[in-house]
């Protein structure tokens, strides 16, 4: 259910396995476009192995949940659960979809929660399935945008949730030739796992990005200080990039549901609130880093963007730190300019250039906020040329900062002083 960057990634990898899959949207013209065998997303390899298993005739596209749950062994709930209100998850796209399905379900299929939900959200799809015969197991997806399929055939583990042991080893042997521990627990566990693993994640990279701030006031760079401390192998070398702030679809919701999660539980997790206070101070910090380059102040200033998603290699806008800092610089009156190869529709309050030249024509400063590999082997001196004062912000460290000096271009960077 669901044909998302989880849905369809996680039905085309089962059906490379071998299962026949059958994927289910809402949304028609999806469900219509996967059938002609065009994938919505940029996702590295999604569309090889889509393509594969629509030939195998292992995998096809239907409109409507209940259509596609009529038959099935198992059914995996990969629907939305977006921030509500109040910080916590909102599960009616859950609860919708559960709802739809329980008429129709075999006796003894198994229900498999794989979106983000809160501890309980088992019961709650339980009692909107309305059926004492099925299975309800958690099995929470940690795999990451822009390289879904490997993360998901090569993931580092597999939790299972569930109450029934016999349902726990069925969902099991879904992921025979995956080489991975597979670890069963009890439902709460498993969505646990999910909510504290994002958490941890961001509170990795809030912690990267306030090293970076004590870097700039010292004198020290952060890109060897996260060398330094990762060969311990207790920290690790993975995911201590600094950057502008961390966003995406996930880490934003998740750390605030985890955070409401806390609170109705009545454990005040204001260590966690501090991770999302120090991102929101990252955004604020690059916009008063171009401001510096700037002169001072915005107003009537153009500064080009390069990178509008979330992080390279995916086209998913969803909290992007970039659009975040360009709604800060547009509030303080600067005019932006965008470049993001994955990028066709402007973005509201962006002006979108057909190439990365072309954004920094006229511009006051140019601002890289999300990692593309290509930025870094673009024609510098014809950067220089078109800008109207040659100053960048690296906010990703991306570039190098010694070749651009010496081309005469204004640096900064994060954490490098
Ligand atoms: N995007 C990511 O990298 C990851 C996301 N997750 C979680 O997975 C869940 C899904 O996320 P995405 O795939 O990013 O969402 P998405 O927004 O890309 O896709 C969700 C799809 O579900 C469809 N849908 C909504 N209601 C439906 C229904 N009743 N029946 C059938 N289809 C329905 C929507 O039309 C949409 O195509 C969320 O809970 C998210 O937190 C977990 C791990 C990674
Ligand atoms: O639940 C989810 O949706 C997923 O969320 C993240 O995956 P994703 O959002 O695709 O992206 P990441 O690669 O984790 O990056 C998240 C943000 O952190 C930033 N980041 C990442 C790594 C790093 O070293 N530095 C850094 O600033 C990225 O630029 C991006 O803005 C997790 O990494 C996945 O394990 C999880 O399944």
């Amino acid at each position: 259910m669901g044909t998302g960057y989880v849905g369809l990634t996680t039905g085309a990898c089962f059906a490379s396995l071998g299962h026949n899959v059958i994927c289910a949207d809402i949304d028609e013209q999806k469900v219509e476009s996967l059938r002609r065998g065009e994938i919505p997303i940029l996702e590295d390899g999604l569309d090889r192995l889509v393509h594969e298993s629509i030939t195998a005739e292992r995998l096809s596209f239907v409109l409507g949940a209940a259509t596609a749950a009529e038959q099935a062994e198992f059914v995996y709930l990969c629907v939305p659960t977006p921030q509500g209100e109040d910080g916590s998850a909102d599960l009616s796209y859950i609860e919708a979809a559960a709802a739809e399905i329980g008429p129709v379900l075999q006796p003894d299929a198994v229900v498999i929660n794989k979106s983000t939900v809160p501890v309980g959200s088992t019961r709650v799809v339980e009692r909107a399935l309305g059926r004492s015969d099925v299975h309800v197991v958690s099995n929470p997806e940690f795999l990451r945008e822009g390289s879904a399929v490997s993360d998901f055939l090569k993931p580092d583990r597999v939790v299972i949730g569930a109450d029934s042991q016999a349902a726990a080893i069925r969902v099991a042997g879904l992921y025979v030739g995956i080489p991975a521990p597979i670890m069963v627990t009890d439902p709460a566990s498993a969505e646990t796992i999910k909510y504290a693993a994002n958490a941890f994640l961001a509170t990795k990279l809030s912690f990267v990005n306030a090293v970076a701030a004590i870097c700039e006031a010292v004198g020290a760079d952060v890109n060897d200080v996260m060398l330094g401390i990762g060969y311990d192998k207790r920290i690790g070398q993975e995911f201590l990039q600094p950057g502008p702030g961390w966003g995406g679809s996930c880490f934003p919701k998740d750390t605030r549901a985890l955070a409401r999660i806390a609170e109705d539980a009545g454990y005040d997790f204001f260590f966690l609130k501090g991770v999302l206070d120090v991102n929101e101070e990252q955004f604020d910090r690059v916009a008063d880093k171009i401001a510096r380059l700037a002169g001072g102040s915005l107003e009537g200033k153009t500064v080009a963007v390069w990178g509008l998603t979330f992080k390279a290699r995916t086209d998913d806008l969803r909290e992007s730190p970039s659009l975040e800092i360009i709604g800060r610089l547009r509030e303080r009156g600067a005019r932006v300019i965008g470049y993001d190869p994955a990028v066709e529709v402007a973005p509201a309050g962006v002006e979108l250039a057909g190439d990365a030249y072309a954004a920094c024509d006229g511009a006051d400063v140019l601002a890289v906020l999300t990692e593309w590999d290509e930025f870094k082997w673009l024609d510098f001196d014809k950067v220089h040329e078109a800008m109207a004062s040659p100053c960048i912000l690296d906010g990703r460290n991306l570039l190098d900062r010694s070749a651009l000096k010496r081309r005469g271009f204004t640096y900064d960077g994060i954490g490098r002083s």
